[in-house]
């Protein structure tokens, strides 16, 4: 992920974003393209036989070696793996990856917005996930980006959450792809703030910095790359992610792409609880 990050760095400083309409309010760049390039050959070379899913359509151009990471991350491989990860075989893992989460705001300028995404299925499962942040600036200066993981039965790394205040409600929610029906449901959520950023990704982002109580959107669009990474690493900490009605997808390789139900996300299970109520019976339907 952060290889990838380096590479969508690298597109956005020489300055041809090379964009592609993929559909309406549906865009791809040199970066999208590149960086999924990056993950997938890194991942195949390493695991030939598990399944991965991108976002993008396959690249079958060689892949630049220089692309192909190879330095896996000491303070995650010293973890002892949980016993119910044993018998997991290749063939059982499903990867979902999202090369550049958040390319509206890529495209804008709105670099903060944009993410990384690696989430690992097994079964149905979403398991374990990766949020890298290519354009993150610690206050003190210095390094750019971060890297948060999480995996069930470990927990997260690479970021300490903070609870959010319980002093006002502030949901957070698509910036560019929003329409009638989500605003409706937020409006009827009535929260006190309404954060509107880009990128699934980011939105998780704000609700482990605690900058947010919960991530609305009740509406198609998303599609399970956007949410496998996000939901395994908001479900190692005891957090949610679900479709509005409360149900939870399915990250198998035969499912559908399309998050169909919309998402419905919080860090603490009580504001998911309090928001998945609060969603109108019209909406739902
Ligand atoms: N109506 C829509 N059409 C296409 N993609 C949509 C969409 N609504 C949400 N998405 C995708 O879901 C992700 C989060 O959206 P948002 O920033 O609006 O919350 C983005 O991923 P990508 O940027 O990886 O394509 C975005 O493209
Ligand atoms: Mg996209
Ligand atoms: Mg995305
Ligand atoms: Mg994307």
């Amino acid at each position: 992920a952060s290889r990838a990050g380096e590479i969508i760095r690298d597109v956005m400083r020489k300055g041809d974003l090379g964009i592609i309409e993929k559909g309406e309010n549906d865009l791809q760049t040199e970066a999208d393209r590149s960086a999924q390039h990056c993950i997938i050959a890194s991942l195949a070379q390493k695991f030939p036989n598990i399944t991965i899913i991108g976002e993008e359509e396959p690249n079958y151009t060689a892949v630049n070696p220089d692309w192909i990471a190879n330095n896996p991350s000491e303070s995650v491989l010293s973890k002892k793996c949980p016993d119910q990860y044993n018998d997991i075989q290749e063939k059982d893992v499903v990867v979902w990856v999202d090369p550049l989460d958040g390319t509206s705001e890529y495209a804008a300028g709105l670099l903060e917005n944009v993410t990384v995404l690696i989430g690992i299925a097994v079964g149905d499962r979403a398991l374990g996930g990766v949020i890298h942040q290519p354009y993150f600036t610690s206050p003190e200066g210095g390094c750019i980006g971060r890297t948060i993981w999480g995996l069930q039965g470990v927990g997260i790394g690479g970021f300490i959450p903070k609870a959010p205040t319980k002093d006002k409600f502030i949901l957070t929610t698509t910036r560019s792809h929003s329409n009638p029906l989500v605003e409706e449901t937020l409006k009827k959520l009535n929260p006190d703030t309404i954060l509107r950023v880009g990128g699934a990704g980011y939105k998780i982002l704000l609700l482990l910095e605690g900058k947010a109580h919960a991530y609305v959107f009740a509406s198609p669009g998303c599609k399970r790359w956007d949410t496998c990474a996000p939901e395994a690493i908001l479900t190692a900490i005891g957090g949610k992610l679900t479709d509005v009605h409360g149900n939870l997808y399915s990250y198998s390789k035969s499912t559908p792409y399309q998050n169909k139900g919309g998402v419905l996300a919080a860090v603490i299970e009580e504001y998911h609880e309090k928001c998945r109520k609060a969603i109108p019976p019209n909406i739902l339907k």
